[in-house]
């Protein structure tokens, strides 16, 4: 099913509603087993997840990419790209996270690679989502490649202070972004914190292992919560982190 020109329409409803949203992300370079990725994947859409994010930093080819686009094709929610480069665009997926690194060193990571994809992108009719990427903390893979200068996991000001800067260029989401697999995920207090004084969309990802946490997230104000890592080493885990998140719209 295609979601081309509606994701985010589809997104902003969840929001206005406030249902949680729950992004599964999933790194083609991770996919081995087909059989096995088609189970988690249904099970994953069957949980309630709100969208897959489709991306990788290392070792992600664009064959990989479409194929596993394809593989994703007819669950009916959006498939996203969530690009490390402007390599990994194909017009299989609904929509892009188009994301300017906003703390990165390297102005490739700011403008560049958004100025060398935006004609590709239009011609893969590509729904373009804009976002803020702000890397905090351990940060990962994604520090290194992108050059950036992590936000002290205890800076709350100066996250609110690029938040802020986000908004006021025009941006609908701020991705706050610990790194894969981050030993400690962005901290609530953060989040209340750019939540409270901002209006832009939180999302949050990075080291979200457990339903508490996830929902600790949402309390404080994330709009979307980002989950990687565990749908690979433990789906069973990742849908109970989906339904932790539907109990909270449910009973609050
Ligand atoms: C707008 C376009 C087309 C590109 C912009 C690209 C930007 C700004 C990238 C920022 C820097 C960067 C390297 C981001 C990584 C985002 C990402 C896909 C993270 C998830 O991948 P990991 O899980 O870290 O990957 P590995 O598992 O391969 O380490
Ligand atoms: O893999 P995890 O640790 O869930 O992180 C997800 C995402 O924020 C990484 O870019
Ligand atoms: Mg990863």
């Amino acid at each position: 099913m295609k979601m081309k020109g509606k994701t985010a329409s589809y997104l902003r409803k969840l929001i206005n509603e406030g249902r949680p949203i729950h992004f599964s992300l999933i790194d083609p370079d991770k996919v081995t087993d087909l059989e096995v990725f088609g189970k988690v994947v249904s099970m994953l859409y069957k949980a309630g997840t709100s969208a897959f994010l489709v991306g990788g930093t290392l070792g992600v080819s664009k064959e990989r990419l479409d194929a596993v686009l394809s593989l994703l094709q007819d669950l009916d929610v959006p498939k996203i790209i969530f690009p490390s480069n402007i390599n990994l665009i194909s017009d299989k997926a609904d929509a892009i996270l188009f994301m300017s690194l906003l703390n990165s060193d390297d102005l490739y990571y700011v403008i560049g690679a958004q100025v060398s994809s935006s004609i590709i992108v239009k011609m893969a009719r590509l729904e373009p989502i804009p976002t803020g990427y702000l890397i905090v903390g351990h940060g990962g893979t994604a520090a290194h490649i992108g050059r950036a200068r992590v936000v002290p996991y205890d800076n709350a000001e100066l996250a609110l202070a690029y938040a802020l800067a986000a908004e006021y260029m025009g941006m609908q989401y701020l991705y706050l972004e610990a790194g894969s697999g981050a030993p400690e995920t962005v901290r609530p207090e953060m989040i209340r914190f750019v939540s409270k004084a901002s209006n832009i969309n939180v999302i949050v990802g990075g080291g979200i292992r457990s339903p508490e946490r996830a929902s600790e997230l949402i309390r404080a104000g994330a709009k979307a919560i980002v989950t990687g890592n565990i749908i690979e080493s433990d789906a069973e885990k990742a849908i109970k982190i989906i339904d932790a998140l539907q109990k909270i719209y449910t009973i609050g």
